[in-house]
């Protein structure tokens, strides 16, 4: 709890609170705006001049800037040792992606040590804050035996309640391609060591990684422990993970690069939110997912970085913005929903994402008059503030 006094952001030029209670449209925009937080969360929101304003508030002119909802990154794997900047190069001069590369980086995981692995989350997290991330989603998944899965989300946990077991990403080397006795071991042995330190259980469906019925029997045996399912689906190309996270009520599945009208109709009447992470298509020079049909159809929508040493090594939210926009037409106005409200969802989370009374008061102000920018001006460093739970990081 946040003892200190109350903050006031005045000055606004255009506020995004993502409440359309509070403005027309999704954004719910409001412009020449403030913004009250205190004790942690939005005390109070509107135009400017109509604030209640007592003694012990600190008031902040932004002088026009943008502020929006802090950034919810859904989907990122930043506990892992070593790099792999060969693999991208070789990739850059016309190597394809395979999900073989992961197993390099579990063999440097595995010889890394607990500081070494905290020493690099704590890198990352920094950077994500320092670009406007205030909620950030980890997984583990380069460890695959139980000791290096529970160590990789303890780890995670000291830095986010958003902790992901990504027990079946890929089968380790000394199961030599013996996939089904692999699951085994997750289902005996890791989910139930494993789970206590977790919130979510996630599989990597797709060819090459875990077929249908070893995701669905992880998924199963890791919500029968507790935990809630999400799925890499239909990276690489066509699969069954976007069916498989419908059927399973799964909170996300994320790429959804390769599909078809059956899945973008699964999706349409679901729950599932489907999560885009345009800095993997970036990053291995593939085609991006098709957002505007997902959209178009009702889908909804969530942008997150995927940030992990092989497909996707970015911290930075206000890039996939701009990716989202540029190579997936998606609008600035929906890019940034996505990256905000629809990662809130992703991490079925009602208290962040949006700027509304009670909600966290976890808030970015932009260099930049309102949040198209974070598209329209790529590659600048356009967070000038940024608030977590009320206070200034
Ligand atoms: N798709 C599976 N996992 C990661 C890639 C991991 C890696 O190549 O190290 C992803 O989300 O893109
Ligand atoms: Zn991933």
């Amino acid at each position: 709890m946040d003892a200190g006094p109350w903050t006031l952001l005045d000055g606004i030029g255009a506020l995004v609170t993502n409440d359309p209670g509070i403005g027309a449209g999704p954004l719910g925009p409001v412009r020449d705006a403030a913004l009250l937080f205190g004790d942690g969360v939005v005390q109070w929101v509107g135009h400017r001049g109509r604030e209640p304003y007592g003694d012990k508030v600190v008031r902040i002119d932004l002088d026009g800037r943008a502020v929006l909802p802090g950034f919810v990154d859904s989907h990122t794997h930043p506990v892992f040792a070593g790099d792999r900047a060969d693999e991208f190069a070789a990739r850059m001069a016309g190597q394809p992606y395979t999900a073989g590369g992961i197993r390099s980086t579990i063999a440097a995981t595995r010889a890394a040590t607990d500081a070494q692995l905290d020493a690099t989350v704590s890198r990352l997290l920094t950077e994500a804050r320092r670009s406007g991330t205030t909620t950030i989603e980890c997984k583990s998944g380069y460890g695959q035996t139980v000791a290096d899965e529970l160590r990789s989300l303890r780890v995670a946990a000291a830095h986010t309640p958003e902790t992901t077991l990504l027990a079946a990403h890929v089968t380790p080397p000394e199961f030599d391609g013996r996939t089904d006795d692999y699951v085994r071991m997750v289902i005996d042995r890791m989910i139930p060591v494993c789970a206590p330190h977790a919130k979510w259980i996630d599989v990597f469906c797709e060819r090459g990684a875990f077929d249908t019925e070893q995701c669905r029997t992880v998924l199963t045996t890791g919500v029968a422990a507790g935990l809630i399912p999400r799925v890499h689906g239909n990276q690489l190309g066509p699969g069954a993970g976007v069916q498989l996270a419908v059927e399973m009520g799964a909170a996300s599945v994320d790429h959804v690069t390769h599909t078809d009208t059956d899945d973008i109709a699964a999706l349409a009447h679901g729950t599932t939110v489907a999560t885009l992470l345009p800095g993997a298509e970036f990053s291995t020079r593939t085609p991006y997912p098709d957002a505007r049909r997902l959209i178009d159809a009702g889908v909804t929508v969530a942008v997150a970085t995927d940030c992990n040493p092989g497909t996707s090594y970015t911290t930075s939210m206000p890039l996939c913005i701009a990716l989202a926009v540029r190579e997936m037409r998606m609008t600035p106005d929906e890019a940034v929903w996505s990256a905000t409200a629809g990662g809130a969802q992703a991490l079925r989370r009602t208290d962040i994402g949006i700027l509304r009374p009670g909600a966290r008061a976890d808030v970015i102000a932009l260099d930049a008059p309102s949040h198209a920018h974070l598209a329209y001006r790529p590659g600048v460093h356009l967070v000038s503030h940024v608030w977590k739970d009320g206070l200034r990081q």
